[in-house]
């Protein structure tokens, strides 16, 4: 018997699971609402719920409004779910490792209960930049939760690299203490020399691929890992996830179906490999920053971020004073000039005096050979 106190969770300001509030959202209803409840009594109502004892443990592998689809372990059956009240405003993402309650068995119609989730590893939160969501502001999303690696996925050709993206990939996983690794897309139509070179001031380990060639390098570091898949348009992405996950558009019908048909273009979903898993962030385009602090983002540049000692008290590091330690390396030979522009372009684009696309477009620019 559960004895409600509803003045508990405001119903119209309950968390979702993909950060958003919705406001006089009609309150959800679950198995508990069909018992009859006793009438009012004079027993002093409680928080306190019963510790189901017989939940089991699940993934959470996509989100559509308010439904969440779960997979138990070594079991693909999607598993319709919706939150428990009782996890008040705490959101629940793609990633999250929770526990489950009620009818698990996955057939259609039915609905499972989430009652517990796991402390998350990893969490990777995104800002919309300014370009998209604009009713929503630039609140702060969870994109992905407990992810132990993100896969930057960028061509080597057609379309050009873009180090722009790279970089503010970079800066996002590494503060949220996630593995990069850089997944080089196209190698059949162009070398990594150029973009490797970027990025040789860094320890950033990276895979090649090619229609031609078996994706093994890449499933060997994705297996036994949580892996988030990120790429702008075009790079190949789509066309890796199907090669990696043969039925992926039909695991992804599948959780789409369970959310009433409609398939949100911007959620991410968990596909399962044979050893471990993907999260695919279709409609996730780029990173807004503006959650990152000025310090975590050049922490996103572990080539450059020693030099900051030599910096002044509180530098900016926008290099306009003439004394940013910053300099000095560059001067000295000890990084490269574009990875400190690129750094600029961020730090200048988070603090909102430079559109963040006209960045990326620059970051594009400075990728080309020749340049
Ligand atoms: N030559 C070559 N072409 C590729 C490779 N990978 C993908 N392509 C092609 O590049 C184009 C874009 O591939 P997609 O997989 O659709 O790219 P995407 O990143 O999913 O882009 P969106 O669909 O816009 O999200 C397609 O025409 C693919 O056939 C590759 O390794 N080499
Ligand atoms: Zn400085």
């Amino acid at each position: 018997m559960h004895l409600e106190d509803p003045a508990a969770v405001p119903d119209a300001l309950v968390g979702h699971g993909d950060g958003r509030r919705r406001l006089s959202r009609k309150r959800e209803y679950d198995e508990d609402d069909v018992r009859i409840r006793p009438g009012r009594s004079t027993r002093p109502r409680t928080r306190t719920r019963p510790r189901h004892a017989d939940a089991v443990p699940a993934l959470v592998v996509a989100v559509d409004r308010g439904r969440y689809t779960c997979v138990l372990d070594g079991d693909d059956r999607p598993i319709t779910a919706m939150r428990a009240r009782e996890l008040g405003r705490h959101g629940v993402v793609v990633g999250d490792r929770v526990d489950i309650v009620g009818d698990v068995s996955g057939s259609p119609g039915s609905l499972a209960r989430i009652v517990r989730i796991a402390e998350r590893t990893s969490v990777l939160t995104r800002t919309p930049d300014d370009y998209e969501d604009a009713v929503e502001g630039r609140q702060e999303r969870v994109v992905v939760a407990n992810a132990d690696q993100m896969v930057i996925v960028n061509a080597l050709a057609d379309p050009p690299p873009r180090t722009g993206f790279i970089d503010r990939c970079l800066v996002a996983a590494l503060d949220a203490e996630i593995e990069p690794l850089l997944c080089l897309t196209k190698a059949d139509l162009a070398g990594p020399e150029h973009l490797l070179d970027y990025y040789a001031g860094l320890d950033l380990p990276y895979v090649l691929c090619r229609p031609d060639a078996p994706l093994d390098p890449l499933l060997e570091r994705l297996t036994g890992r949580l892996s988030v898949l990120v790429g702008h348009s075009g790079v190949g992405k789509s066309t890796l996830v199907n090669r990696l996950v043969p039925d992926a558009e039909r695991a992804v019908g599948a959780v789409s179906a369970v959310g009433k048909g409609r398939h949100t273009s911007t959620s991410a979903v968990a596909l399962r490999l044979p050893g471990g898993w993907i999260v695919d962030t279709p409609g996730i385009r780029s990173f807004g920053l503006a959650h990152v602090t000025a310090d975590s983002l050049l922490h996103g540049f572990p080539d450059l971020v020693e030099a900051s000692t030599k910096c002044p008290p509180n530098c900016d590091h926008t290099g306009a004073g003439g004394t940013c330690g910053l300099d000095a390396l560059v001067a000295a030979g000890g990084a490269d000039p574009r990875r400190l522009a690129s750094y600029r372009r961020l730090l200048s684009s988070r603090a909102g005096d430079d559109p963040t696309r006209d960045a990326e477009e620059a970051g594009r620019a400075g990728a080309d050979p020749g340049e």
